[in-house]
């Protein structure tokens, strides 16, 4: 049985809903699970569709179709099938927690994505990377060397055709030329419970601030540092008896859940920009199994 998703993105009014269910209903698809979100603030309408189709959706057929659908609405959308797993390149430096949790998790099937390079500043996790398989490309970043770096970096996510990049503790700032062209496809893990304590250090920040909770945020990736959409985000209690050092360790454990969670989300298109907010449509606790993360 195939399974596929419509997003669509459009002006809110009236009959949204009418016409992509009609369509698909006509098209031969039974929907087996659909959310909206109507955004007063921003006049946005946002809807995603699970659906399935006995015969096997001819994808091209059903875009070209529902373009004459979505026209008078002013829809950007596009089908996706849910068997196709996103390509994603992880970039890290030199904390490997959340590397390390990717891999874990993609290797047992519960991030259904195709890991197809990492890429480091640093020689760390060659050969981590390197017995899982991966490609991995060794890119070192000197504030003399940015542009080339980069270009080296961009090199990898063509040659791969890489849907997304996940900055898994990359710690370098990414150029506004990079984070315009890759917008909405990088995802990074801030180690803060953002918009508190940008940028580095943030456990120290929070240390200093004597804070009882830390936590970590996912974001897409723009050029002011640490402010992206925000995608997921957690958080743990600490206590005035614990060091930077012991929020560090608490936040390993915070950083890797939220980051498979935001890009489990992503990678099942469950994640919409809407504006410098994201809409995000949980998987349906008896959702389809590849759907759970487990
Ligand atoms: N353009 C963007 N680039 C990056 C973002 C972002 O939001 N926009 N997030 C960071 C990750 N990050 C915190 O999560 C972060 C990384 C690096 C730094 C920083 O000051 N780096 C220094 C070099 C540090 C070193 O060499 O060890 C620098 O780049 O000059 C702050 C925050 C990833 N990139």
């Amino acid at each position: 049985m195939s399974r596929y998703a419509l997003t669509v993105t459009c002006p809110s009014t009236r009959g949204i809903v009418a016409a992509v269910s009609g369509f698909l209903a006509d098209h031969g698809c039974n929907i087996t699970d659909s959310a909206q979100f109507d955004d007063p603030q921003t006049g946005n309408f946002f809807i995603r569709v699970s659906f399935r189709s006995e015969e096997g959706a001819d994808m091209a057929a059903l875009d070209g179709d529902f373009a004459e659908v979505a026209k008078p609405f002013g829809m950007n959308f596009a089908f996706h099938d849910e068997a196709a797993k996103m390509k994603v390149v992880i970039m890290v430096s030199r904390f490997g927690h959340c590397l390390n949790d990717l891999l874990y998790r993609w290797r047992i099937g519960a991030l259904p994505i195709d890991i197809v390079a990492v890429i480091s500043n640093h020689m760390d996790y060659q050969k981590v990377v390197v017995n899982h398989d991966i490609p991995f490309h060794n890119i070192k970043v000197t504030p003399e060397n940015k542009p080339q770096a980069e270009a080296a970096i961009m090199q990898v996510v063509e040659e791969t055709e890489a849907d997304l990049i996940v900055l898994a503790r990359y710690m370098q700032i990414l150029s506004d030329e990079m984070c315009q062209k890759m917008s909405g496809r990088i995802i990074n893990i801030h180690h803060s419970f953002l918009p508190s304590f940008k940028g580095a250090n943030p456990y120290k920040q929070a240390f200093e601030r004597g804070v009882k909770l830390i936590g970590a945020t996912a974001h897409y990736v723009t050029a002011d540092l640490d402010e992206g959409p925000i995608i997921e985000q957690d958080i743990v209690r600490v206590t005035h008896a614990q060091s930077p050092s012991d929020y560090v360790s608490l936040g390993r454990e915070v950083e890797a859940q939220v980051f498979a969670r935001a890009i489990h989300a992503h990678s099942h298109h469950r994640v919409f920009l809407n504006g410098n907010k994201t809409v995000v449509f949980p998987a349906s606790p008896g959702g389809y199994a590849s759907e759970r993360m487990g």
